[in-house]
């Protein structure tokens, strides 16, 4: 048997949380032959429902689930934690932008650094859901000054996904079939879906789509907006596929991605692509033993520069709005 892995999730009470705990302790994340102990965080106020979680997840008798902590203090939650999954914030709600949740956000992230900082395991994967997931993992990152720059990602696993699945729905094909998808720069509305590098089988699917509109008038805004779509239809943001995107972004991380093919990490910028460094921007990446690295060399037309450049100066306005937040 091996020895369990240590996993902390914040905002585990929360809607999020539900869709995810009892995936990850089924052994959706890391395999079914991989032991875990569950680190639960939430507020003071929301301990009781976290006891019911709890209940429920021993209630499944899940082999791998060796054990389960619940608090409310971040030390506890993190302490020797191999991965921290930081959920825990507010989600928008009708008419908002994410980054107008960056104020009431920004300060959980700069103490769960700090935290992370001091306790958790020196290798530990850090994984940032909380909007603005790209601004709270720069904060995260820059309070977490002993812990290595690659131990910080940002999700834009769901925004990938959802470009899959647009792709595959006009071309009638597998999900699965589909590689080489890209998202650039922000989880937010100025994201760039990228199809250029996309392939099927290996040949291009902007020559199978061979409709330049459908990507820049459906394709395109259908992936920005998709979020705000979810809120509007269901009154609240989307639970089920963040958490099941969380799974792939992490699966993919430490288990390594498939051949011929690469993900979108969130990631800070080594300089690639002309994006600042320490930018986390979303870059198409590969990874192999629990590293993950930028995919170099593709071809950027002049069209697909200036979205790449609109959507990194966004997030340099959101990093210039929470400097206070940096040590
Ligand atoms: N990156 C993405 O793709 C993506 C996708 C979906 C949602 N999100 C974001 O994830 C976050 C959570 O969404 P949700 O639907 O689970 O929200 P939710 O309101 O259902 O749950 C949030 C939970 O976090 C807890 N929380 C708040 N502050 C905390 C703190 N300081 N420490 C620990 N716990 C804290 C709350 O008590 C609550 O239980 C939101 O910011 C949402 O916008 C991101
Ligand atoms: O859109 C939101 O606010 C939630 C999440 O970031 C999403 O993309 O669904």
């Amino acid at each position: 048997m091996k020895p369990p892995v240590s996993i902390a999730i914040t905002g585990a009470a929360g809607h999020i949380g539900y869709s995810l705990l009892f995936r990850i302790a089924a052994g959706d994340l890391l395999g079914n032959d991989q032991p875990i102990i569950l680190h639960l965080l939430d507020l003071p106020q929301s301990q009781h429902v976290l006891d019911g979680v709890v209940m429920e997840l021993y209630d499944c008798a899940f082999p791998l689930l060796k054990n389960v902590i619940t608090t409310d203090d971040p030390l506890v939650a993190f302490n020797e934690v191999d991965i921290a999954i930081l959920v825990g914030a507010r989600p928008r709600t009708k008419g908002m932008e994410r980054k107008e949740l960056l104020t009431v956000n920004a300060e959980i992230f700069s103490t769960q650094g700090k935290a992370l900082d001091k306790v958790a395991n020196r290798n530990v994967k850090v994984l940032i859901v909380g909007n603005p997931t790209n601004t709270n993992t720069y904060i995260t990152m820059k309070n977490a000054p002993n812990l290595s720059p690659g131990n910080f990602s940002a999700m834009l696993r769901l925004d990938h996904n959802r470009a899959l699945y647009q792709v595959a729905a006009k071309l009638k094909e597998s999900v699965s079939s589909i590689s080489k998808m890209i998202i650039w720069g922000n989880h937010s509305s100025t994201q760039f879906p990228d199809l250029s590098h996309a392939e099927i089988n290996g040949k291009k699917v902007i020559h199978l789509i061979k409709d330049q509109s459908w990507i820049e008038d459906y394709f395109i805004p259908t992936v920005q907006n998709r979020g705000a779509a979810v809120i509007e239809a269901r009154g609240l943001s989307s639970a089920g596929s963040a958490a099941n995107a969380i799974i792939n972004h992490l699966h993919d991380w430490i288990i390594g991605t498939r051949e011929h093919d690469w993900v979108t990490m969130g990631i800070p910028s080594d300089g690639s692509y002309r994006i600042q460094e320490g930018v986390i921007y979303g870059f198409p990446v590969t990874c192999k033993n629990g590293d993950y690295t930028i995919v170099q060399g593709l071809e950027i037309n002049e069209i697909s520069q200036a979205k790449m450049l609109t959507t990194y100066k966004e997030l340099l306005e959101e990093k210039n709005a929470i400097k206070h937040l940096l040590p």
